[in-house]
Formats: C-alpha cells, structure tokens, sequence
C-alpha cells in the first residue's frame, strides 16, 4: 500500500470541535484496507523527536498518525527494499489546526518531531505492539533536515544504528 495524507473530518461550532478518526467505508473508498488492533498516544515537549520505529516482520503493521493537541512534523522513510523510492524520506505537519492524518504502510519507519509544548501523537495500529519486534533507526541518519539543534531524546534513540547499516527485511 502507498502512504496518504487524509483530511480527518471536522465539524466546528461554539463548543469547539469534533473530528472523525476512523470510519472503515471512508478509508476503503480512499483505497486503505485498514484493521484497528491497537490504539496508543504519546504527549511530548517542544524538540522532541521520536523515531525512527518499525515492527520487524512478522509483525510489522500499518498505521494512522496525527496530533490532537499541539503541532507535530511527521517524518517516513521507505524501507520496502523492492521499492524505488528506498530510502526516500516524506513529511507532514499534522496538527490540531490542520486535521491531517498520515497513513503509514507497513516497510516505513516513522518518527516525529514535536512543534509545541505538550503535542499529543495519536496511533492507530493495525497490529499488537511486540517488543522483541520493535526497532529502528538513527534519526539523523535518513537524510532528512529536523531543524533541531537540541532535540530531546530518548536514550534508545540515541543508539539505533544508522540507515546505512541497517539491512531492510522488507
Ligand atoms: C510503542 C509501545 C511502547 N510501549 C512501552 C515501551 C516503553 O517502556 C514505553 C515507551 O516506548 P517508546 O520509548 O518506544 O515510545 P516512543 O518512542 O514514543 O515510541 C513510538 O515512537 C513513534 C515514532 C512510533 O512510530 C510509535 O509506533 C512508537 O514506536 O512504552 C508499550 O508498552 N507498547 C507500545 O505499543
């Protein structure tokens, strides 16, 4: 599957906002053949950067990506080795503002980094979290400009190995 951005409807009034996450028909008419196995989210501080994460086959998923509260720039690379855009990397603000989604396909890993203060990064995940499945890869190492000079780390991220070490089992 290819990865999209999706416009997450919204319906504002006086109150404030609602927004549709997920409706089966809406992401099938859109060509997404989605199954929801798991749902988790992550608030982070200004500078934060996570990423960038897979699930290793047999488990690795797809997944649906935005930002409820605050402001994030989300950022894949291909990792399909068959693909020819291997290695290419695509970004997105999503936010609360925008009510952008990033659909993810299994073969990307992704990361983020986080825009404001307390950015809420909402998953969806069409597989169940396996621990000894989940890896990744150095951040700065995918060619991609973060504009960060001081991200914030976790240390598992510091240590991943490079992209250029890694050898794709996708
Ligand atoms: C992702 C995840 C983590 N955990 C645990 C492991 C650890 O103790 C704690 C925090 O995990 P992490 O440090 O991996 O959290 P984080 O760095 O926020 O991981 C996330 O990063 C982004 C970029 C993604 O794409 C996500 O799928 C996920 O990998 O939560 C679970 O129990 N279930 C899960 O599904």
């Amino acid at each position: 599957m290819q990865h999209k951005l999706l416009d997450m409807p919204c319906f504002s009034d006086n109150r404030g906002r609602f927004v549709k996450t997920f409706n089966d028909t809406a992401f099938q008419d859109q060509g997404i053949n989605f199954r929801l196995k798991e749902s988790y989210f992550s608030v982070s501080a200004k500078d934060v950067i996570r990423g960038m994460h897979f699930h290793l086959p047999p488990h690795d998923h797809d997944k649906v990506v935005f930002c409820p509260y605050g402001a994030i720039l989300d950022v894949i690379v291909d990792l399909r080795s068959a693909s020819p855009e291997y290695g290419k990397t695509y970004s997105q603000v999503l936010s609360a503002e925008n009510n952008r989604a990033f659909f993810i396909p299994r073969g990307f890993a992704h990361g983020f980094k986080s825009l404001e203060e307390g950015s809420v990064t909402y998953y969806l995940v069409s597989g169940e979290y396996v621990a000894s499945a989940d890896e990744g890869i150095a951040f700065d190492s995918i060619g991609f400009d973060w504009a960060c000079e001081n991200p914030v780390l976790s240390d598992r991220d510091r240590n991943f190995l490079p992209f250029a070490a890694f050898r794709s089992p996708f």
